[in-house]
């Protein structure tokens, strides 16, 4: 399975599959990029296997929300694999890039940045959207047909913008802490300021409120977890993904939790919800 255009780093036998860390040559980053995939049992043993594709915040890797969120042993119980990409090219050599948690390394946002010197590798829209899942299906025995997404805060807008732009592709969609509406916040307006040279409307192709707002409607139900101690709720903006899905008549579970914080404790409390909200679509 893993060749000549993945390299293998790690493995490690999990829960009866096997959880992996990837290198691979981008095309879209023009740069190597890591990548995280649990394996269940079924996909070793030669089956074909829908994946979840888990996208993780501001300041992860490929292997935070695999080690972290608890997700692989309910993913295993369901015979779904999970794909965890990075959250930002690295290696980029732009100035600035390291110096701050909220943009640049660790901090992609999940859109294709256009403007200098960011645009030639700050790609990850075009690379999640789509240059990984096609090297994915192509290395491991995965159904293109039954993929789903899920996303943490960053990732979690990231999740609800792939899945509302492209929901041929992403069948199911949930997230955790999701950065709902990036263009009325200060690290929406700070990412399109370097990413998208200042010019703020380009959102609307990312934003998960504008993208509703704009008639983009996913066939399924958004389920959203969002814990009320975050400390980055005035940012997150849950009020403001119910009122643009109320008003497109999008169905969304949105679930506010008290005493629930924004870390991984938070999502490994819930995340056995998002697993089955994804399989009971993905292996209908
Ligand atoms: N002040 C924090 C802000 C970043 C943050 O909270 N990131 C969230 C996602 S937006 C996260 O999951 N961090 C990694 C972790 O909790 O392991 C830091 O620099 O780590």
């Amino acid at each position: 399975m893993v060749g000549d255009t993945v390299q293998l780093l790690e493995r490690h036998a999990c829960c009866g599959g096997e959880v992996s860390f990837l290198s691979h040559a981008s095309r879209e980053l023009g740069l190597d990029a890591k990548v995280g995939v649990f394996l269940p049992r079924q996909a070793l043993e030669g089956a074909s296997v829908p994946t979840i594709y888990v996208l993780a915040g501001l300041t992860c890797t490929q292997e935070t929300f695999l080690i972290k969120a608890n997700a692989v042993r309910y993913a295993a119980k369901h015979g779904i694999a999970l794909i965890a990409p990075d959250t930002s090219p690295r290696g980029a050599n732009i100035a600035g890039e390291d110096d701050s948690y909220d943009i640049g390394t660790g901090a992609g946002y999940y859109v294709d940045a256009t403007a200098q010197p960011w645009s030639e590798h700050y790609r990850m829209a075009s690379y999640v959207g789509k240059e990984l899942p096609a090297l994915m299906e192509e290395t491991f025995p995965f159904i293109p047909e039954r993929c789903g997404i899920m996303g943490h805060s960053m990732g979690g807008m990231g999740a609800l913008s792939f899945a509302l732009s492209a929901p041929d592709k992403w069948k199911t969609v949930s997230a955790f802490a999701p950065l709902s509406s990036p263009s009325r916040t200060d690290w929406g307006e700070k990412a399109a300021n370097l990413y998208f040279g200042g010019n703020q409307s380009l959102w609307q192709q990312y934003d998960p409120c504008l993208l509703l707002k704009a008639g983009k409607h996913h066939p399924g139900t958004l389920l959203v977890d969002q814990g009320l101690s975050d400390n980055f709720l005035e940012k997150l903006q849950p009020n403001l993904l119910q009122e643009a899905a109320r008003s497109a008549g999008q169905a969304l579970t949105l679930r506010q939790h008290e005493g629930f914080d924004h870390s991984y404790w938070f999502v490994q409390s819930f995340i056995e919800d998002h697993i089955n909200h994804h399989a009971a679509e993905l292996r209908a």
